[in-house]
Parts: C-alpha cells; sequence; structure tokens
C-alpha cells in the first residue's frame, strides 16, 4: 500500500532524479457550469482553464521544475462540438499550454472524439508523437500508425509509454470503415441496451461507448516495448485516458479489455505505475504485482477554490506523487525486484 508523506518526516535519503507534471480531464468549454450525467457532480467548463493556467504558472514556478507534463486527455469538453467551438476551444487550451516551459505529452480520451476525428487529431497540436523514442535495431518496438501511442524516455533507465485507449472505440472513426463495424459489433455482443452508454443490467459494465479498448496490435506493442526494459533494467511509467485496474476505478470507468492490458503488463517486472483519467474522482490502488494505479481527480469537477494536478518526483527507490488541491499525495515505492 502507498504510505501518506509524513511532511515532518527527515529528508529522505535515497536519490532523487527527475519530476515530472500530472493534469486531467480539464473538459474546458464556454459554458456555465453543469451536472455530470447522474447529476450529482458539478462540472465547472468555464473554470476549468483558469485551473489550467493557474497549474501551469505553478509548475513554472517550481524549484525542480518537471521535465514534461502528462496530459491525461479529454482537454475540451463534447458540449463545444454543439456550440460548434471544438477550434477554438482548443486553441485557447494550447496557447495554455504554449506558456509552459517544457513539452506536454497529450493523451486522447472521449472527449477528443466528441469533438474532432482520429484525422484531424492525428494533424492537431494533441499529436505529441513527434516526442517519441526510437530504440535502434529494434523495429518491434515501433508503434503502427493504426494507433495513436508511442514511448519516450524522460530520463536515462526510465520507459514512459502513451497508450491508446480508444485504439477499439466506435467513437472519432468513419461509420462505414470496417474498423468501426468491428468495434460496434464487440460493443453490442457485451451491451444489449438501445443506449450504448447505458451500463445498465450489464455484467461488464465498461462495455459502453464512452469507453473504449486495446486493439491485439497495439497489446503485442506494449508486450515488446515491456520485454525490451525488463532486457535493459528500465523502470515503465504507462499513461491511458482509461483506467485498467478495478480497485482503483469505477468498474463502469474500465477499458472494455483491461483484464488483457493487466496480463501484458503483469508478464514483466518493469512497469512501477499506470497513470489515467476518465473517473473524475480520482482513485488510487496498487495491484499485486506491484504496480501503482493513479486515477487522477479530473479537472472539470473541481470547484474554483481548488485544483487538481500534480507533480510527481521520482526516486531512485519510489515515486512521490505531490497532488494539489484534491489530489492527494501518494508514495509509491518501487517492487523489491527493481531496487
Ligand atoms: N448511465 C448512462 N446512461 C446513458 N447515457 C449515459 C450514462 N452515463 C453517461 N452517459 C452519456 O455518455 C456520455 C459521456 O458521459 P459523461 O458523464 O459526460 O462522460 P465524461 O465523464 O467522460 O464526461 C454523455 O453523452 C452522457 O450523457
Amino acid at each position: 500500500m502507498a504510505e501518506e508523506p509524513d511532511p515532518e518526516a527527515p529528508r529522505d535519503s535515497s536519490e532523487w532524479l527527475f519530476s515530472f507534471g500530472v493534469i486531467a480531464d480539464i473538459q474546458y468549454a464556454d459554458l456555465e457550469d453543469g451536472y455530470n450525467f447522474q447529476r450529482n457532480r458539478r462540472r465547472y467548463y468555464r473554470h476549468s482553464l483558469r485551473h489550467l493556467q493557474s497549474a501551469i504558472e505553478e509548475w513554472n514556478k517550481e524549484g525542480i521544475v518537471p521535465c514534461c507534463v502528462l496530459q491525461l486527455g479529454d482537454v475540451i469538453d463534447g458540449y463545444n462540438a454543439q456550440c460548434k467551438t471544438s477550434e477554438k476551444s482548443l486553441e485557447l487550451v494550447m496557447d495554455a499550454f504554449q506558456l509552459l516551459q517544457v513539452p506536454v505529452h497529450h493523451t486522447w480520451g472521449n472527449h477528443e472524439f466528441y469533438n474532432f476525428s482520429r484525422d484531424y487529431l492525428t494533424n492537431s497540436k494533441l499529436n505529441t508523437k513527434f516526442l517519441e523514442d526510437r530504440i535502434i535495431h529494434h523495429p518491434e518496438t515501433v508503434p503502427s500508425e493504426n494507433y495513436y501511442a508511442y514511448h519516450f524516455v524522460p530520463f536515462p533507465e526510465f520507459r514512459f509509454i502513451l497508450l491508446d485507449a480508444y485504439d477499439l472505440s466506435i467513437l472519432g472513426i468513419d461509420q462505414s470503415s470496417p474498423r468501426y463495424q468491428q468495434c460496434l459489433k464487440i460493443l453490442k455482443e457485451h451491451n444489449p441496451n438501445a443506449e450504448l452508454n447505458s451500463p445498465q443490467g450489464l455484467c461488464e459494465p465498461q462495455f459502453v461507448q464512452f469507453n473504449g479498448g486495446f486493439s491485439q496490435d497495439q497489446l503485442n506493442w506494449l508486450n515488446d516495448v515491456l520485454k525490451f526494459s525488463d532486457t535493459n533494467q528500465e523502470k515503465v511509467v504507462i499513461v491511458s485516458h482509461i483506467p485498467i485496474y478495478p480497485e482503483a476505478s469505477d468498474s463502469v470507468c474500465l477499458a472494455w479489455n483491461y483484464r488483457e492490458a493487466l496480463e501484458v503488463i503483469w508478464s514483466h517486472k518493469c512497469v512501477v505505475c499506470f497513470l489515467a483519467g476518465h473517473t473524475h474522482d480520482g482513485g488510487y490502488s496498487e495491484d499485486p504485482s506491484g504496480v501503482h494505479h493513479v486515477d487522477l481527480e479530473g479537472v472539470i469537477e473541481t470547484a474554483p477554490d481548488s485544483q487538481a494536478f500534480g507533480t510527481v518526483h521520482v526516486y531512485s527507490d519510489k515515486m512521490v506523487l505531490k497532488g494539489r488541491g484534491r489530489v492527494p499525495d501518494r508514495i509509491m515505492n518501487y517492487k523489491k525486484e527493481l531496487l
């Protein structure tokens, strides 16, 4: 289990290596406050941009400036599509990110696909694949163009892998394409409801339209990258919009084939942390193999007088999440076999 950091504790003796920022579910729209589908959580559409701007100001001012920021998806809200403000809102959010002194890695969530097609996203500023690492002589670690995923090395012996959790999905793709038909078939096989966003009565409630999953092709690629990391004594952090570990997430918010993703991860020792967004409430659990699953609290459901972002300080023996506002602090020790 992660320990709560003790502010009174003496300064750590383990070696600090680098830090990175995390933020999730900004869902900006120039709209009055609203509510989620259940109408039990307030959504601060307009203020979410202010939250982002103040997170950027704080990261820029930190004594130890993070080496990069991970944006965990849903950067603008789906309402923008109805209001025909998708491009304008994206521009405002990207202008805010411009002020950040370090690179941002953008993950794609369901709200990206409510606003834009996959082709549009591929050609947009939300495609940060140019920041990827290429491992020479290992073509198996090069991702296919069929999904938006890549890996990068923010610090020697640490590999971060950004996954496409909507690789299997009916969102953002042409309804006449074979891929759409294949994904619709998977969804309907698991969800007989007329409203495919409804999990009502499902034994696997994650099979809803606002979720997605990982293709076998992407899982094979992930397996190959993890194999390389195991062999080269790297520690790996995985980033995805949708979470994959039930103990850390609402069961409705998991990736369609989360079990397959866990199976791949659990067959390697190198993974230390899986970071996701999507749930808005946040969640945390260390799985039996010692992988820390963090679902970050969403900016969109964060009151103006609070905050929702964090900085992860990476040490030789652990990662320490320093949360702001409703993101709690966490100490995440590495599994023994990695020390
Ligand atoms: N239980 C449900 N039944 C039917 N539709 C739902 C249900 N939950 C969510 N939806 C719909 O699914 C879409 C995504 O839900 P939303 O709560 O906005 O997701 P997010 O948390 O990603 O913003 C919305 O169009 C919403 O109306």
